[in-house]
Order: C-alpha cells, then structure tokens, then sequence
C-alpha cells in the first residue's frame, strides 16, 4: 500500500540563531492563534531523554545533529501549526532541502534576526549552551557570521528582532501569513 500523502504542513517554521526567540515567539504566535508549537530541540530531548547539553557531551555534536536532522524531517512533515528550529538546524543539507521542498508549496520560513547587542543580553550567557563555551560573545558573533547566508537562503522572511517585543514580532509574522496559502502537497 503506498504511503499516505500529507495533507498538511506547518503553518510557519521559525529559524535563527540562539537568542533570536524562536521558541520564545513561536508561544507568542500560539498564544494569538491558537496554533500548537513543535520545537525540534524539544524533540531531540525527549528522543534521547537527557539535555541537549549532556547530548553535546556524552555523544558529541555529530550525534546531536544526527538527531535533529530526523526531528526537523519529522516535524516538518507531521506538524501542522509553529514548527521551532534548533539555532543548527538549518546547517544540515538535508534540512535546506526539507526547508527548500516546504517552501516551494508555499510554507514560510522567518529568519528571526539579531544582533550581538540584543542577543546577548537575551541569551545570558550563562544558561547551558554548549556551542558557546568559553568566550561565548566571540562565539555567538562568529557562529552567527557563519550561519548568516544560510538563515538567509532558507528564508523566506527576515524579521529584525532587535529592540521589538515577542508579541509585536508575532504580530508581523501572523499579517504576513494572512493572504499567504496554507501549504500543503496540494499546492505542490
Ligand atoms: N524579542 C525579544 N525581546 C527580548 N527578549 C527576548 C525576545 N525574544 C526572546 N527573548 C528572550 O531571549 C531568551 C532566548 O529566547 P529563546 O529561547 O526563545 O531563543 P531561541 O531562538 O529559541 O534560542 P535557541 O536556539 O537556544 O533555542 C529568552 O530568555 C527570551 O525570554
Ligand atoms: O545554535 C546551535 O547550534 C544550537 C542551538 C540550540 O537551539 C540547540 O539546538 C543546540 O544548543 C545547538
Ligand atoms: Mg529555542
């Protein structure tokens, strides 16, 4: 019997880097629409049963983002409201293309922008995040000007975080929903 097709696809799926506010604004924009979230870390975590930090240090990286690689496949294919990004996630090429495919059905994918300035304060920098140990100022620029073209390749709307409130941005990101298709295979 052939495998079922989708029928659905997530509402908007939410990329950055650490400190953007993926999940922090993918609640806000629950909380105005009503849309349920699905956050790829989160499902690393539950997968595996320990913090992504104890992941990074008792299995390596590689074995993070073997992971996450299959939670952000999953996800995309399974979720139907706010799918929220892992700050690597986009990095695998296997996920641009799951990214690439979603798009073209007319799923949207924000880059939540921000810079050191706000970033930091944001992030703390003293809550466990295990790619910015060290200096994690240099760090969190470094990984950020790295990451920046492909955040950008993906997307299909950059929204500036910087100095604007989670609800504002959530705000932006349901306007600019509205007129947009709900993706599904049938617009493939
Ligand atoms: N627009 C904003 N203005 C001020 N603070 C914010 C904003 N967005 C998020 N924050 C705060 O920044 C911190 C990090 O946010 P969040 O965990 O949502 O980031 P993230 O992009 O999901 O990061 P990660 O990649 O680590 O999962 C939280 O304490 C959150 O309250
Ligand atoms: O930016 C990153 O590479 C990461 C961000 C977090 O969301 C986690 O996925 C993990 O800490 C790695
Ligand atoms: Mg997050």
């Amino acid at each position: 019997m052939p495998a079922p097709t989708p029928s659905t696809a997530p509402r908007v799926v939410l990329a950055g880097p650490p400190g953007a506010g993926k999940s922090t604004v993918a609640a806000a924009l629950a909380r105005l629409t009503g849309w349920t979230v699905r956050d790829t870390d989160d499902d690393v975590v539950a997968a595996v049963g320990k913090p992504v930090t104890e992941i990074f240090v008792d299995d390596g990286e590689q074995h993070f983002r073997d992971l996450e690689r299959t939670a952000v496949a999953a996800a995309v294919a399974e979720h139907d409201g706010i799918v929220a990004l892992g700050g690597g996630a986009v990095l695998a090429p296997e996920t641009q293309t799951v990214l690439a495919d979603y798009a073209s059905r007319g799923g949207v994918v924000v880059f939540l922008d921000v810079s050191l300035a706000h970033a930091a304060p944001r992030v703390g920098f003293n809550r466990s995040r295990p790619l910015l140990l060290g200096n994690p100022r240099a760090q969190w620029q470094q990984l950020m000007d790295a990451r920046r073209p492909v955040y950008e390749s993906v997307a299909t709307l950059r929204i500036i975080t910087d100095g604007r409130a989670q609800h504002e941005i959530a705000r932006e990101i349901l306007d600019a929903l509205e007129g947009a298709p709900t993706p599904t295979e049938e617009n493939a």
